[in-house]
């Protein structure tokens, strides 16, 4: 499927929209990381300034604290706010069936999974191209390891079939960090067809952070494309 980047751009927004019109005044509110989640934090922003609307939101990443504060969005931290009543995040991956993803490609998955489970309730929004049939389709899994001795966790990961990239900046050939200072391995596995397995199999390696696979923790899709928008429960 080709469809060109203004179009694309035209469904992160109008789904962001909607992902916006999901908070009500007094909300707790995880904001994701990524073109897409900037894109309902801006549609919030707007609400913010426009109608006055009142909530306090956990960011997932420093870029989206810093988009959020720009709109003069209330922040907070989960030491303050432990429990959220909704997180709404992007995605590499979504299956069409049982709603499994691939996230991290943009470096904040530790942070992004730990505000998800801190939430009630997972909104995910996306534009088409990140439907799936199976996890691996298009996407690597990023694995966030600790710097220290990553070699050897990479060997692990290589153990069990990963084939490794290392994220490094884009400006330059060094590693990329994440907001919390872990490197990011892309391991390819192929199409994956026991998610669960190897997420767990993942994050039992010693030196391992977090890995980007969300497994039966989406609550609600939002996803835009030629034919409208989508709301999947
Ligand atoms: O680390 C980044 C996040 O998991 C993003 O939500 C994900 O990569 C999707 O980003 P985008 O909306 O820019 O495609």
């Amino acid at each position: 499927m080709s469809t060109d980047t203004s179009q694309i751009e035209l469904y992160k927004q109008k789904v962001g929209e909607v992902g916006a019109s999901l908070v009500t005044s007094g909300m707790k509110v995880g904001l994701g990381s990524g073109s897409t989640a900037a894109c309902v934090v801006q549609a919030l922003g707007k609400r913010w300034q426009e109608e006055g609307l009142r909530f306090v939101g956990v960011p997932t990443s420093i870029e989206t604290a810093h988009l959020a504060q720009s709109f003069g969005i209330e922040l907070t931290t989960l030491g303050a706010c432990p429990e959220l009543d909704l997180d709404i995040d992007g995605a590499d991956e979504v299956t069409r069936q049982g709603f499994n993803l691939i996230k991290g490609l943009g470096g904040a998955l530790l942070r992004e999974k730990i505000v998800r489970y801190a939430a009630k309730k997972f909104v995910v929004v996306v534009d088409e191209r990140k439907m799936v049939d199976q996890l691996g389709d298009h996407t690597p899994v990023p694995v966030e390891v600790t710097p220290f001795g990553w070699e050897a966790t990479a060997k692990h990961l290589e153990k069990i079939g990963a084939k490794i990239s290392i994220r490094l900046k884009k400006e330059s050939k060094d590693f990329f960090l994440t907001d919390g200072s872990n490197m990011i391995l892309d391991c390819n596995f192929g199409l994956i067809t026991d998610p669960v397995k190897l997420e767990k199999e993942i994050n039992t390696i010693v030196g391992v952070m977090e890995c980007g696979l969300f497994i039966h923790c989406t609550d609600e899709v939002l996803i835009a494309g030629h034919d409208g928008l989508h709301h999947l429960k």
